[in-house]
């Protein structure tokens, strides 16, 4: 098992790793939808939280040469199931422009997350 740590990318908000590598598979734990320059947590919409967990691991998988098509898991989280046409619209955009291939996916309406966040999302990539 190897710890992963990366310069872009928001840091983690407790006692847990960014990512690990086992094997040839990299475990992502939860993103939050946090802007890593201002640390400031994108909160206005589930659209734009999606879009900001997204581009988190986008620049993480970026440093290890990898990118969305890599993904093969995603699980999300969120507040507001009521809400998920619009967080598909933005996960369905992100994927499509890099792959016509979508991962497997499990979607959990939950009571609250870390943070006060609408969505979080963790991902299993293959490497
Ligand atoms: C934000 C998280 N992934 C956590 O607290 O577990």
């Amino acid at each position: 098992m190897e710890i992963l740590k990366f310069e872009k990318g928001p840091k983690a908000v407790g006692p847990y790793s960014s990512a690990v590598k086992v094997g040839n598979l990299i475990f992502f734990s939860g993103i939050l939808p946090i802007d890593p320059e201002s640390g400031e947590l994108v909160n206005d919409s589930v659209e734009h939280a999606t879009e900001q967990i997204l581009k988190n691991l986008s620049l993480m998988l970026s440093e290890v040469g990898l990118s969305l098509k890599n993904v093969v898991k995603t699980t999300i989280f969120t507040t507001k199931l009521d809400e998920f046409a619009k967080i598909n619209e933005v996960y369905q955009k992100h994927f499509e422009a890099i792959t016509k291939d979508f991962p497997a996916r499990s979607t959990v309406g939950v009571a609250s997350l870390p943070k006060g966040a609408l969505v979080e999302m963790e991902f299993i990539v293959e490497a």
